[in-house]
């Protein structure tokens, strides 16, 4: 009887060992990301990230929004912080970082920040603002590279990974997202702004805003590759990071400036942290339910009990 329910446990303990979550698959570096479209889109304006007034002016007043988005997630993670520099210790991954918009407030709060960018003028830009400013340009590192191209070599380095505006452009959303959660640290913090997919987002953020008031150059965004907030959810929650905060950002075109709103159907931004709990090819992976079968067994049997401590 002890030895056939032993080898009976020893069989399921097996089974569990065989299990693995979506966000533990080895990831393929065949899969690329990168629209070869979208890199003709930016590269055509890379020249004019920096005009304040120009075509990405709703860029640059983001920043009163997103820059203390991240900064206030990311200060509840910490016991204390240096005043002025309160950022400072952090690893930060900017992915999509265009010309620096949001790399360089990063930098100047004190963060340690990668800035990168498949479009490689796009790169040339960033380099040359930032190297007006001394302090940032120690802070700072750019590469024009794709995320998949340094997940390997980046695994759990980053304390916080940031992807603004950046998700509605890419190919492969569950590869840019499981690219994501890799090269956080476990703890660490994945922080993402776009589109809603939602016919106001097609009036306003397409016929709207690039065809008839030119807010955004013509062909910005294609309305298939906008990202409901159920359906990025969904991806973050399987690929192991806990979603905290999706809360609406809104765009009034008169004033140019962003505001913060409970209604998600055009812009948002979302919060995540990646799970703590480290790779382990162990019981404590299973499937929930899988789990409390498990720990059912072990409250009765010793070796089952054994092995979930291990
Ligand atoms: C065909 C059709 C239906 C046309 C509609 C035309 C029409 C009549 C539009 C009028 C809309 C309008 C201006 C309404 C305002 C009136 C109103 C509702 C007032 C309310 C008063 C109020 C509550 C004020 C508070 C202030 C506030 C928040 C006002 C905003 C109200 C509101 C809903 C405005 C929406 C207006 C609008 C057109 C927003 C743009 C929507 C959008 C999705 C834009 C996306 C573009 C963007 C800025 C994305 C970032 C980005 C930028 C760039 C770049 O190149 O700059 C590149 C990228 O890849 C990006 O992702
Ligand atoms: C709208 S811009 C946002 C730039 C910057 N994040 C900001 O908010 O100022 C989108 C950026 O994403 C980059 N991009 C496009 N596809 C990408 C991909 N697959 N991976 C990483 N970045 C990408 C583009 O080159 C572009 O610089
Ligand atoms: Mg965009």
């Amino acid at each position: 009887m002890w030895f056939k329910s032993c080898s009976m446990n020893f069989a399921f303990l097996n089974r569990m060992k065989s299990y693995r979550l979506p966000w533990i698959r080895p990831y393929s570096t065949s899969r690329s990301t990168v629209d070869s479209n979208e890199v003709k889109t930016f590269l055509a304006l890379a020249h004019r990230w920096w005009d304040e007034q120009g075509v990405y002016a709703p860029l640059h007043s983001m920043n009163d929004l997103r820059v203390p988005f991240i900064r206030d997630n990311l200060l509840k993670t910490v016991a204390n912080h240096q005043p002025g520099k309160p950022l400072s210790g952090m690893k930060i991954l900017d992915v999509g970082c265009g010309g620096g918009l949001l790399t360089e407030p990063l930098g100047r709060l004190g963060a340690s920040v990668i800035g990168i960018d498949p479009v490689d003028e796009n790169i040339k830009t960033a380099q040359h603002h930032k190297s007006f400013d001394p302090v940032l340009d120690k802070r700072i590192e750019y590469r024009a590279c794709s995320l998949e191209e340094i997940v390997e070599e980046t695994a759990e380095t980053f304390d916080a990974v940031v992807a603004s505006e950046v998700v509605e452009h890419v190919i492969d959303l569950e590869t840019f997202i499981q690219c994501c959660c890799q090269v956080l640290k476990p703890g660490g913090s994945l922080f993402i702004t776009t589109i809603n997919k939602t016919q106001l987002s097609y009036a306003l953020g397409i016929v709207f805003a690039e065809q008839i008031a030119g807010i955004v150059p013509k062909g910005t965004h294609t309305w298939e590759k906008f990202v409901s907030p159920e359906k990025l959810e969904s991806i973050l929650e399987s690929n192991g990071l806990s979603v905290q905060t999706v809360t609406g950002m809104l765009y009034n075109p008169f004033s140019g400036y962003w505001h913060w709103s409970e209604n998600t159907s055009l812009n948002y931004a979302a919060y995540a942290v990646k799970s703590s709990v480290q790779e382990h090819s162990g019981p404590e992976f299973a499937l929930k339910g899988e789990r409390e079968e498990l720990r059912a067994e072990a409250s009765t049997n010793s070796g089952v009990r054994e092995e979930l401590k291990k």
